[in-house]
Formats: C-alpha cells, sequence, structure tokens
C-alpha cells in the first residue's frame, strides 16, 4: 500500500505540474478566472453544471472556456457557433473525451456514444443506421403504437402505481422490444429489462465529473492498468455486464421477426464485428433510448399538467384528424401541432442538456482562436434553445414557435437539425434520432387522445403544483422530479377503443 501511496502522489504531483507547464501555443476563448493548478476546479457544480454555464454564457459571451487541472474545456452557448464547430468542423471535433474508467476500463473501448472516433466507431454506427434506420425498420414499428396504446392502458387501469413506474415501463419495452424482439414488458411483475437498467446506472455513474480519480489523474491508468487488485472491481462488472449483453443479444426474438439483434447477428449485417462488440453494441443502444425516450415522456406529461390550453389546442386537431378512434402512425402528417408539442419539449427539457461532450482531434483554428487538440466540447443545448434571439421567451412552454401563421410545421432554419438540437451535433449527432421523434409523436398523440391531464389534489384538496425545475441530474441526462397528475379519460369506454392497438 506504500507502494501505490508514494506513486499515486508522485505521480499526481508530476502531471499537474507538467500540465500548467505545458500549456502549449493555444489562444482559447476567455472566461472565468480560475486557480492555479487547479483551474476552474472548485467553480464548475458537480450537479446540473449546465445551470453554471448559462450563467457564464451571460458574462462571457456565447464562446467560452475554462480549465480543470490544466485540462481545457470550450463551452459553445451559441447556435452557429455550434454549427461552425461542431457540424461544419466535425472531423476534428467528433472525437469524445478521454474518459478512462467509463471507456477503458468498464466498457473496453465498447460503448459507441463514448469511444474515440475510431475504426470499431465507425463500423458500428454504420451498422446501427443500417439496421436501425431503414425504411422497413421503421414501417415495422408497430411496437410505438402498441406501447403508447399500453402506456393509456396502465394509467387508466393501475392509477395507483407511480407515474414514473408507468413511463420507466413503457420506455424499457418499447427498446426491448426494438432491440432484441422480447415481448412486451408487462405493469405489474417480472421486468426483464431491470439487469441493463442496473448496469446502465453503474456505467452512467462513472461519468458524473469528479466521481473518478483516474479521469481527474490520468497518469494513474498505467498504475491501475498493472494492478489486478486495482482494476479487479472494474474487471468484474465489464465480464458481468458482457455476460449479460451476450444472453440477450443471443436470445430468439419473441415472434420471429427480424430485430436490431438479429439484423446484427446475420452474416455480412455483423461488418466484421467480434460477437462482444455486437452484444455491447445493443446494449449500448439499450441505454441510450430507455433514459432518454423515459425522461422525454415524463416532461411531455408533466407540460400536459402544467398547460391546458396546449393540451386543448392539440385535442382540438385530434378531434378533427383522429375523431375518436386510437391516433395512428398514418395520422402523424395530419398533427402538426403534437409534432410542434415535440420539439417544444425537448428544446424546453433536453433530456440530455449539456449533450455529450465532443472533443478536438486536432489543434483547431476558429476565428481568433486556436482551441488545442484534446479539448472538451460542450454544446450547451440548454442555453442555445433559450437564445433571446433565435428562441424568444425561451423559459414559456410554446409549440407555437414551431408553427407557422397557418398552423403548418415551420420550414426548419437551417443548422438546426429540423428544430431538433436536443439530439445533438456533427458526426456524433444522436443514432436514434428518427425513431425517437416519431416515438414521442405517438405517445404525445395517445395521451392527449385519451386523457385530460389535471393536477393532483393534497388531502386539504388543494391542487399540487409539479415544480418543473426540479431536475435531477444522474450524470449525462437529467430527469424531472417525481410529480403527480391525474389523468381523466376523455371517453366512458376508453378502455374498450384501446382495444385494436394493444399488442396481440
Ligand atoms: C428523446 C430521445 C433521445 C435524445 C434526446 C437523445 C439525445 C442524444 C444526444 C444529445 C446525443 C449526443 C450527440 C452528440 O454527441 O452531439 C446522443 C447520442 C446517441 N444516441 Fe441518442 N437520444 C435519444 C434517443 C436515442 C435512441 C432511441 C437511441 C437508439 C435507439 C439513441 C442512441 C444514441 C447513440 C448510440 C448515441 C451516440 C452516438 C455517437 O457517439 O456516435 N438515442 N443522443
Amino acid at each position: 500500500m506504500g507502494y501505490y501511496f508514494a506513486l499515486f502522489a508522485a505521480t499526481i504531483a508530476t502531471y499537474v505540474l507538467y500540465s500548467y507547464l505545458h500549456r502549449g501555443n493555444t489562444r482559447l476563448p476567455p472566461g472565468p478566472a480560475g486557480l492555479p493548478l487547479i483551474g476552474n476546479l472548485l467553480q464548475v457544480p458537480m450537479q446540473l453544471p449546465f445551470l453554471k454555464f448559462g450563467e457564464w454564457a451571460k458574462t462571457y459571451g456565447p464562446i467560452y472556456s475554462f480549465n480543470i487541472l490544466g485540462q481545457p474545456w470550450v463551452v459553445i452557448s451559441n447556435l452557429d457557433i455550434a454549427a461552425d464547430i461542431l457540424d461544419r468542423m466535425s472531423g476534428q471535433t467528433g472525437d469524445r473525451p478521454r474518459l478512462i474508467k467509463a471507456n477503458d476500463f468498464l466498457e473496453r473501448g465498447r460503448n459507441l456514444a463514448l469511444m474515440p472516433k475510431n475504426d470499431l466507431w465507425r463500423v458500428m454506427r454504420k451498422a446501427t443506421h443500417e439496421s436501425l434506420n431503414s425504411r422497413t425498420f421503421m414501417k415495422r414499428l408497430a411496437i410505438q403504437e402498441e406501447e403508447a396504446a399500453l402506456l393509456v392502458e396502465g394509467l387508466l387501469l393501475s392509477p395507483e402505481i407511480s407515474l414514473e413506474h408507468h413511463v420507466e415501463r413503457a420506455a424499457s419495452s418499447i427498446s426491448m422490444r426494438t432491440l432484441y424482439g422480447a415481448p412486451s414488458i408487462p405493469l405489474k411483475g417480472p421486468d426483464p429489462s431491470a439487469r441493463l437498467n442496473e448496469i446502465a446506472v453503474v456505467l452512467f455513474d462513472a461519468l458524473v465529473p469528479g466521481r473518478s480519480i483516474v479521469d481527474i489523474f490520468p497518469p494513474l491508468r498505467h498504475i491501475i492498468a498493472r494492478s489486478k487488485w486495482l482494476r479487479g472491481p472494474a474487471d468484474k462488472i465489464y465480464e458481468e455486464s458482457t455476460e449479460h449483453f451476450i444472453k440477450l443479444f443471443e436470445s430468439q426474438p419473441s415472434d420471429g421477426n427480424r430485430f436490431i439483434s438479429s439484423a446484427l447477428r446475420e452474416g455480412k449485417a455483423t461488418h466484421g464485428m467480434s460477437l462482444d462488440d455486437s452484444a455491447w453494441l445493443v446494449g449500448m443502444l439499450f441505454m441510450a433510448a430507455q433514459d432518454t425516450t423515459a425522461i422525454a415522456i415524463r416532461w411531455l406529461i408533466m407540460a400536459f399538467t402544467l398547460y391546458p390550453d396546449v393540451v386543448k389546442k392539440a385535442q382540438a386537431e385530434l378531434d378533427t384528424t383522429v375523431g375518436d378512434r386510437p391516433p395512428s402512425s398514418d395520422d402523424l402528417p395530419q398533427l402538426p401541432y403534437i409534432e410542434a408539442i415535440v420539439k417544444e419539449v425537448l428544446r424546453w427539457r433536453p433530456p440530455g442538456p449539456m449533450g455529450v461532450p465532443h472533443a478536438t482531434g486536432e489543434d483547431i483554428v476558429y476565428k481568433d482562436w486556436i482551441i488545442p487538440k484534446g479539448t472538451i466540447l460542450v454544446s450547451d443545448i440548454w442555453t442555445i434553445g433559450r437564445d433571446p434571439v433565435f428562441r424568444p421567451n425561451g423559459d414559456a412552454f410554446n409549440p407555437d414557435r414551431f408553427l407557422t401563421d397557418e398552423g403548418k410545421v415551420r420550414q426548419p432554419p437551417a443548422d438546426t437539425h429540423d428544430d431538433y438540437l436536443a439530439f445533438g451535433f456533427g458526426r456524433r449527432v444522436c443514432v436514434g434520432k428518427d425513431v425517437a421523434v416519431r416515438n414521442l409523436r405517438i405517445c404525445a398523440a395517445y395521451l392527449l387522445w385519451a386523457f385530460d391531464f389535471h393536477k393532483a389534489k393534497d388531502e386539504n384538496g388543494q391542487e399540487i403544483q409539479p415544480d418543473d425545475m426540479h431536475l435531477i441530474d444522474v450524470g449525462v441526462t437529467v430527469y424531472p422530479g417525481p410529480f403527480k397528475m391525474k389523468a381523466v379519460p376523455r371517453f366512458l369506454d376508453l378502455a374498450e377503443r384501446l382495444q385494436p392497438s394493444l399488442p396481440k
């Protein structure tokens, strides 16, 4: 132990001194002043850092920098700059920060979302695009309608179960069915995705800033890599996760259809990936899909509870287009207000308010700045979505901002990724964007068609106001705090009307 401690102390001292003395020929955009050696370490909050970043943007402008123990960070809080640096210079800015604990030890370089921009990343992205975004696949996503109908049925028949559980079930079930061809997850009963969700908690925890000593002092990597004892807990997590991912990956789809995992198992579709690579790819897709989807649905329901005028307007659109039968995905093009609601909820409360950080793969020159290789680039999606010029009155929930005066979906301005900035930028933009948007539009349509949303009442009969600034930071994503509402059916025979849409 004494040996390790001495080595540890020496490594830290050398690293901090080295980083300080070798800042190189850089010209970073100015930002908050930090302390010698540790930089801004003590100023960046461990929880909800994007709120601080928004404040700093007001003082230092739409692009500014800070450093943590010599590691430069650049925060981008303006759409034009994000489009220049993260989209147009994506070849140089599409890397990921070196997340040693998560990427090197816990995941051994197999997490599509966190891995460096290397050959395996290219192969995984291509394989995902081919299986997830193909026209045939999108067309066959009856799963999304069935799960929206099940969510409505659950809220109707089991109001005693927490809203959070209803939504978690729906998000897990959609992901398990889409990715593994698994059967729908019951509301009351065993949850076959539980283990995946447990693994996700462990892997996400490694991303919380400050949680991993090796990411604060990267030279420790060599010491940890050489010591079986120090590496042991991470090895165990990797091995147990791999075993579970492979078990799911090799399971046969419940209805004999091809789903992502079966597509990847077949012939050329594997793109030469090993079994471990393919199994991790699908496991990681589950993790990227499940919590973002659950968060977005929870915010949708909170918005419906807080904004009855929005609900009325959406219901008027549904009543004209859909009437008293459940909506279907074929109705979506005739439901512009529902589309605007989904755009607005993802702007108002993006599930990942800072996206996933990018990193520069080489030195880049942008305007007057020279941003060195290895700089961490944060797209401050939360603040960009509140830019007073681009999105006036940004804290308000107002779907109309995405509509023309005639009520059609407005042509998205350039560089806004179809007005869906919540899915990030450049070559790392979310691979699940189309599937996710379609799913949220269907969910929103079902919920609004089926229910009026009222505030819940406390024991004194007083309305409980859901708190839309109760934000729970779990690493990359941010959940709304738990809240209560009362879903009042719009049809006396809602349960019967849902029957044709439920899984057979
Ligand atoms: C509301 C739902 C979702 C939101 C808001 C969301 C948001 C994001 C964001 C912000 C990124 C980082 C982009 C960047 O680095 O600039 C991302 C990456 C990613 N997303 Fe999503 N996502 C959602 C749903 C999904 C779904 C359904 C899937 C898969 C089926 C998925 C798979 C991924 C993957 C694999 C990446 C990593 C891509 C890479 O690093 O190359 N996401 N997502």
